[in-house]
């Protein structure tokens, strides 16, 4: 799968709600829980770090759930990423973007949200055939302020703005022409997680849906 069309497909996926909730979850006997409440609240695309040993049993869980979308974060190597998609995957997000990602994610047709922030990070992107990628780290990297600068010149790349986003920001995110979705951890803190209360994490998916 060409990176043209990793890029239809992240896109297609970016475009299904307003927020991607990035996952840390440790214990996967909570996976289906989570992924229920999220999809419920109206967040179906979902982002499972590879953070946790428990991380690939956690995408298996969440894969049978329906309407959703379970995608893998932190993938960093070849590896991780042909992990991710035996696991269930459907694709995958790295911070960066290196040409080892690149190539493994296109032989293995596993989509992928490439990571890029600078101007020549996006244009290299842009060569190997990316039109949309994860700005990450947002707020650290300038936020809303750095993206609309780059729509300016590059106004044919799409972005789904990652690291430091909260619902109080969100919104200056989402109204910028090159922001498709956002991605943010704030939706289900580890204390929900690890005490189940699936109501609390469905109320603040709803939350985020009604963000856009
Ligand atoms: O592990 C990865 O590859 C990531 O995707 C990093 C995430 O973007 C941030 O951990 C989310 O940032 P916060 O919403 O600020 O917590």
């Amino acid at each position: 799968m060409t990176p043209d069309l990793q890029s239809q497909k992240t896109r297609a996926l970016c475009e299904l709600a307003p927020v991607i909730p990035v996952l840390v979850v440790a214990d996967a006997a909570r996976a289906e829980g989570l992924a229920t409440a999220l999809v419920a609240g109206g967040l179906p695309v979902l982002e499972v770090t590879l953070r946790t040993p428990a991380a690939l049993d956690v995408i298996r869980e969440m894969s049978r759930v329906a309407g959703g979308h379970v995608g893998a974060g932190t993938v960093l190597t070849p590896d991780d990423a042909r992990r991710a998609k035996d696991a269930g995957a459907s694709f995958a997000v790295s911070p960066g973007a290196t040409e080892q990602i690149v190539r493994a994610c296109s032989d293995i047709e596993l989509p992928l949200l490439a990571g890029a922030v600078t101007a020549s990070e996006v244009m290299r992107a842009m060569e190997w055939g990316y039109s949309m990628l994860k700005f990450f780290p947002a707020e650290a990297a300038g936020g809303a302020k750095s993206l609309k600068s780059l729509a300016g010149p590059l106004p044919q790349v799409s972005f789904c703005p990652t690291g430091g986003v909260t619902p109080g920001n969100a919104r200056d995110y989402l109204a910028l022409s090159n922001v498709i979705c956002v991605g943010g951890s704030w939706i289900s803190p580890d204390a929900d997680v690890a005490a189940g209360n699936w109501a609390a994490i469905e109320a603040r998916a709803r939350e985020a849906r009604a963000l856009k």
